[in-house]
C-alpha cells in the first residue's frame, strides 16, 4: 500500500490510512467558522469542496477564501475539488468551460496542496487539469463516483485502472453499495488496485452500508478515509473522533 505523497512528505507520517476532513461553508464567513472548528480536530489533510461555495464564479472571492483557509488550516494541507453535479456535487453557478481556469488560478495561488478532478469530465479538460497540476507540482487525484449503485468487479477495476493510465497521482473511486455484496465487491476490488497500481488509492462505499469502509477501508488498501470535522460531504461519513478511534483499534489489534 502506497501512502499519498504532499509536497515530498507522506501523508500522516505514512501512517494508513490518512484522514481527510471535507469543508463545505458557502460563504467566507462559514468557512472560517468551519475552519477554525475542523482545523483543531487534526484531520491529516482538508478537502475544500468549493463546489458548495456560493461565490465560486467570482475569481476574486474564490482567492480570497482560499487565501483565508490556508491562513487557518496551520501544517495541515489542501485538497481543492469542485465535484460535478453529475458525480454528487453541488449545482454551481459557473459554466463547464470555466472550471480548468479555476483550477488553474487556485493551484497558481499557492494556497492548496492537492487537486481533485473527476476522471469521466471531458477528456481536453482532465488533460488541462493534469497539466496544470504539474506545472504547478501539486498531486492530482482523478476521481469516480456514482452515487447511485455499485458497478461490477470489471467496471471498478477499470476505473482504478483508468486514473493511473490518465496519469493520476493518486485513483479515487466512491461508490453506493445497494447490498452488502456490493460493499465486499468495492473492498476486493481497492485490494487488487493497492497491489497492482503504482500510485496510492482511495476507495469508498458510501450510505450506511458502505460505513464500514470508511473505518476498515485502510486494511483492504485504501490510502484514506473522509471523516467529519464539522459538516458531512457524502451520506455515511462518520465523526473524525470515532473514526480515529476505529483506526486506532484496528491498528493495535492488528499490530498485537
Ligand atoms: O470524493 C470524495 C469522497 C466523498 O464522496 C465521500 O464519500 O467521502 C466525499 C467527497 O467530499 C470527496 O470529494
Amino acid at each position: 500500500m502506497i501512502p499519498i505523497q504532499v509536497a515530498g512528505r507522506a501523508l500522516a507520517g505514512g501512517r494508513l490510512p490518512a484522514v481527510c476532513a471535507p469543508l463545505v461553508g458557502r460563504t467566507r464567513a462559514a468557512l472560517a467558522a468551519e475552519i477554525a472548528v475542523v482545523a483543531a480536530k487534526r484531520p491529516d489533510l482538508l478537502e475544500w469542496r468549493v463546489d458548495f461555495f456560493e461565490a465560486i464564479a467570482d475569481p476574486r472571492e474564490v482567492l480570497a477564501a482560499a487565501a483565508d483557509l490556508r491562513a487557518a488550516s496551520g501544517d495541515i494541507p489542501i485538497l481543492f475539488t469542485r465535484r460535478c453535479e453529475r458525480e454528487g456535487g453541488q449545482p454551481i453557478a459557473l459554466a463547464e468551460a470555466g472550471v480548468p481556469a479555476l483550477y488553474e488560478a487556485v493551484a497558481g495561488s499557492g494556497c492548496v496542496d492537492l487537486l481533485d478532478f473527476e476522471m469521466g469530465n471531458d477528456a481536453a479538460h482532465v488533460a488541462q487539469v493534469r497539466a496544470l497540476a504539474r506545472r504547478h507540482g501539486l498531486p492530482l487525484v482523478l476521481s469516480f463516483h456514482d452515487f447511485q449503485r455499485t458497478p461490477g468487479e470489471a467496471e471498478l477495476r477499470e476505473r482504478f485502472a483508468q486514473a493511473q493510465r490518465l496519469e493520476a497521482d493518486i485513483a479515487k473511486v466512491a461508490v453506493m453499495p445497494q447490498s452488502t455484496e456490493d460493499v465486499h465487491r468495492l473492498l476486493g476490488a481497492t485490494l487488487e488496485a493497492s497491489r497492482s497500481l503504482a500510485i496510492p488509492v482511495i476507495s469508498m462505499a458510501m450510505g450506511g452500508l458502505g460505513a464500514v469502509t470508511r473505518l476498515c477501508g485502510g486494511v483492504f488498501g485504501s490510502a484514506l478515509t473522509f471523516a467529519v470535522g464539522a459538516a458531512p460531504s457524502a451520506p455515511g461519513q462518520i465523526a473524525i473522533e470515532e473514526v480515529r478511534a476505529a483506526l486506532a483499534t484496528l491498528q493495535r489489534a492488528t499490530s498485537a
